[in-house]
């Protein structure tokens, strides 16, 4: 099964991927932790990568359609995967529709999880905030000011997904402002519903 996890930042993208990999044995492609790694290693997509991320604003479409299309082509990909913060623009999701084309692969569901925006704010400044006190270094975009650009990102670039995926047919809503657990289960019944009978 090969699923799109999509919603501004902060909506729980990352938690319900990582869910869904543990419980459906996917894999879960995070663009985001992807470009961070390739930051932390100083990579040539992490140089280009880095000051863009750390503003709030999108890394170029090649890069990570590169990216993806090199990581959707291992091997481990093949038992499905969840994609966490990829297609983020209309090329990104053009670019995906033909390698998935040209490999065979089908998309299975689009989840859009949707959140109220005051939430994001405060689940971003909790999140850095948790991870101060657990002794570690918040994401170097975690801080208002680039969740602000992100979020014009989102609505600007992003957004337009989600009729894109509607009149696909793909798309299907899900309500993040509920608990983890319960949010857990609406993801599962779409699933349920869209899996092969
Ligand atoms: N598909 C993508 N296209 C362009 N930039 C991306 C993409 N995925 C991740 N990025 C970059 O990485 C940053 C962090 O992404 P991510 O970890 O998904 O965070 P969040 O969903 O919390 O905003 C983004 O703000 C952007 O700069």
């Amino acid at each position: 099964m090969n699923l799109i996890l999509l919603g501004p930042p902060g909506a729980g993208k990352g938690t319900q991927g990582e869910n869904l990999a543990k419980k459906r044995g996917l894999i879960q492609l995070s663009t985001g932790d992807m470009l961070r790694q390739a930051v932390k290693a100083g990579t040539p997509v992490g140089l280009v990568a880095s000051a863009i991320m750390e503003a709030g604003g999108l890394v170029p479409d090649d890069v990570v359609i590169n990216i993806i299309a090199e990581r959707i082509a291992q091997p481990d990909c093949a038992k499905g995967f969840i994609l966490d913060g990829f297609p983020r623009t209309l090329k990104q999701a053009a670019a995906l529709d033909e390698l998935l084309t040209a490999t065979g692969k089908q998309l299975d569901a689009v989840i859009e999880l949707k959140v109220n925006d005051d939430a994001l704010l405060s689940r971003i400044e909790n999140r850095a905030r948790e991870t101060i006190a657990a002794g570690g270094v918040p994401r170097a975009d975690d801080n208002a000011e680039a969740l602000r650009k992100r979020l014009m990102a989102y609505y600007r670039e992003t957004a337009p997904l989600i009729g894109y995926y509607f009149a696909k047919g793909k798309l299907h809503c899900v309500d993040g402002m509920a608990p983890i657990p319960q949010v857990e289960s609406q993801v599962d019944a779409v699933l349920n519903s869209v899996a092969a009978p």
